[in-house]
């Protein structure tokens, strides 16, 4: 069978994913995962699989941005010895993950240099994530000049929202003028986790609620595999509290920085994506860091970590409200399917809604899909690995092939 040589630049506010597939196979030949983008300690893990047999290599290194972590993936992929390519030439589709394609940019699309110039349109309202996303395009489009780049958008899954969950209680003009309103992020992500709990339950109507906790964090209310209403808004800043971004906020809070305290826009950019979440509230970004602290009997790191949970669960009950009720409650990201104590935190004291977590089947750490809840669990409590890369793999294949 014809091979298509398909890789998938998927990058999050502080990583760098990248798989290249052989599709049709959903298995990729090569991974990689470069870590903490933008801190100290970079950590990179690059995997071929050849012939039957996985060979890893694990690089530490400072990576000040996205584009130098773009160029060390392109290298990793193409140099003698840990590259799986002979010849750049062999990619012929890489699949960009993009997180805002705004009010024109709503299904997957080969890009152009008018989807290009939309994509760099919208660094305002997804300056964490789209100028890293520019740059990898650029990056991509030197290294394997013969492939067609796709985009993939984070907001296309969400089109499904009704009015009254997209719309702001600004006046009407606004949405219209300037097309302020909820896009919400993730989709890919939601759709992905939430097709394959559909899969699981065997229920192709399952009422879910999902939840995408990594770096940035979102939740999404999905019935029959459509996005009802999700807590990120106009940009990924809004909802829960993530690693660096502060999630809700009165908007008051703003206007009196401003005119109170003599902040300008670029500062309040700055304190509000990228110095609030559990770095304002801990000096820590990452979680791992911040559950060391804890193990340490840090208390401002234990409190950071309530508050974190607190609000999950304030959306775990307005979705159950959007659905009447909840079929299942996905955990996914970095977060989500790593850390123990935060899932045993989210799901505390939720029994008044169905939700009763296993402790002990939290801990397992076993790969793929898995059930943590009671017997006895009124809702399901799922923790779902994430496959962002395979999802946009697909969406490529779909519209290049038309399969
Ligand atoms: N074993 C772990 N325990 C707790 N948190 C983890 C673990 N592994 C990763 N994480 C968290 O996951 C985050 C990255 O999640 P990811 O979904 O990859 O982020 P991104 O938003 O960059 O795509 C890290 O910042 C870290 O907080
Ligand atoms: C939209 C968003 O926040 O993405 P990530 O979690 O990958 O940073
Ligand atoms: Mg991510």
């Amino acid at each position: 069978m014809h091979k298509t040589n398909l890789l998938v630049i998927n990058s999050g506010s502080s990583s760098i994913k990248y798989q290249l597939f052989q599709m049709p196979s959903p298995e990729p030949v090569c991974s990689g995962l470069i870590e903490r983008i933008g801190l100290t300690g970079g950590i990179i893990t690059h995997k071929v699989w050849q012939k039957g047999k996985e060979t890893t290599t694990n690089l530490q290194q400072d990576l000040a941005d996205h584009e130098a972590g773009m160029r060390l993936a392109a290298k990793l992929l193409t140099q003698p010895g840990t590259g799986i390519l002979r010849d750049p030439a062999e990619v012929a589709i890489v699949g960009h993950r993009i997180v805002h394609g705004g009010e024109t940019l709503t299904k997957t699309t080969v890009i152009t240099p008018e989807v290009k110039a939309e994509i760099k349109k919208l660094f305002p309202l997804a300056p964490l994530h789209n100028p890293g996303h520019y740059k990898g395009i650029e990056v991509a489009e030197a290294v394997f000049k013969q492939a067609t780049q796709v985009a993939v958008f984070d907001t296309a899954f969400h089109q499904t929202l009704p009015p009254k969950a997209y719309l702001y209680a600004i006046p009407d003009h606004f949405y219209k003028d300037f097309g302020i309103r909820v896009y919400g992020f993730h989709g890919t992500s939601h759709k992905y986790v939430s097709a394959r709990a559909m899969e699981f339950l065997d229920k192709p109507d399952a009422r879910i609620i999902s939840m995408h906790l990594g770096n940035g964090c979102s939740m999404a209310a999905i019935q029959a595999g459509r996005s009802l209403d999700t807590s990120m808004g106009l940009t990924p800043l809004d909802g829960l509290v993530m690693g660096t971004r502060c999630g809700n906020i009165d908007a008051s809070v703003i206007l009196y920085l401003i005119e109170q305290q003599g902040y300008t826009s670029e500062r309040l950019s700055d304190l509000l994506n990228k110095q609030s979440g559990m770095l304002g509230l801990t000096g820590h970004s990452d979680m791992r860091d911040i559950g060391r602290l804890i193990s340490e009997g840090d208390e401002q790191a234990k409190l950071a970590y309530e508050l974190y949970a607190y609000r999950i669960q304030k959306f775990i009950g307005a979705y159950s409200a959007v659905l009447s009720g909840a079929d299942a409650i996905l955990f996914t990201g970095g977060v989500g399917e790593n850390d123990v104590r935060l899932r045993e935190m989210v799901c505390r004291d939720m029994d008044w809604c169905g939700i009763a977590l296993d402790p002990e089947k939290n801990k397992s750490a076993a790969p793929g899909i898995r059930e943590i809840n009671t017997a006895g669990s009124r809702v399901k409590v799922l923790i779902v690995p994430t496959n962002e890369e395979l999802e946009i793999a697909h969406q490529c294949m779909e519209l290049l092939h038309k399969k």
